[in-house]
């Protein structure tokens, strides 16, 4: 698929983040797939998945887009989202259609920059799209010059800068919107359908949902919190 019909198959749409660390409840390559099936099903245009192996669990089991990342964490630097160039390469092998990379300015592991490992990735893959996982306005944009496809506002909240938005942004979804010529995805703390629904508002072109539709757990201390403060009063 190239890029530009990924593109269109994602616009306006919902992308479901299915992700699981090891000794989470919903750890494993299976239920990963399950998720995705069960997003699918549910009408979601995009899946996003951490790892070559919950990646090609994902691929067996349907046929929508995946937005592939790979964490990992090295102990010079801060940047974790698929930081070095070989991490980008194994989520595509695996097959990811868009690669998210971290899209901030911090130092990566081993040396190499964003630039470096947007234009390797340009180079070497040139159906695959980068998306740019960013923090502040000024990511984006750096983004966007340094040739990322997409930008995301994913790490907004992640970062010594940003530590404490707890919330959606919209003001800067709006901005990055205005001002980028490429795509923004909104990501991070979308938990109801409204926070969907004004951040297309806003100007996003797609959004990213993990937590709210993946994580039962969460979801689940969402109620119990709720119950409890009105047993409290
Ligand atoms: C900051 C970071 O590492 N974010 C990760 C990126 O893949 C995931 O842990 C999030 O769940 C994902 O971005 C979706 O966000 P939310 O779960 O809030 O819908």
């Amino acid at each position: 698929m190239g890029k530009k019909n990924v593109l269109n198959k994602i616009k306006n749409g919902l992308i479901v983040s299915c992700q699981a660390r090891v000794g989470w409840p919903m750890y494993g390559a299976n239920i990963m797939g399950a998720l995705s099936k069960a997003a699918e099903k549910g009408g979601a245009v995009g899946i996003r998945a951490n790892a070559p192996e919950n990646i090609e669990a994902i691929r067996k089991v349907t046929t929508l887009p995946i937005m592939g990342i790979h964490k990992q964490w090295f102990d010079e630097s801060e940047v974790y989202i698929t930081p070095t160039y070989e991490s980008a390469k194994s989520i595509i092998e695996a097959g990811a259609s868009i690669v998210a990379l971290d899209g901030t300015q911090r130092r990566r592991p081993g040396g190499e920059t964003l630039e470096s490992i947007i234009k390797k990735i340009n180079s070497d893959h040139p159906n695959i799209l980068v998306m740019a996982d960013c923090a502040t306005f000024e990511d984006g944009q750096i983004a966007e010059e340094l040739g990322a496809d997409i930008v995301s506002t994913t790490l907004c909240g992640y970062t010594e800068e940003t530590k404490n938005v707890k919330e959606v942004d919209y003001v800067l979804i709006h901005k990055l919107s205005s001002a980028c010529n490429i795509p923004i995805i909104a990501e991070g703390h979308i938990h109801t359908k409204d926070h969907a629904r004004k951040a297309i508002e806003s100007g996003a072109f797609a959004v990213v949902v993990g937590t709210a539709i993946t994580r039962p757990e969460i979801i689940t201390k969402w109620f119990v919190d709720e119950l409890k403060l009105l047993a409290e009063k």
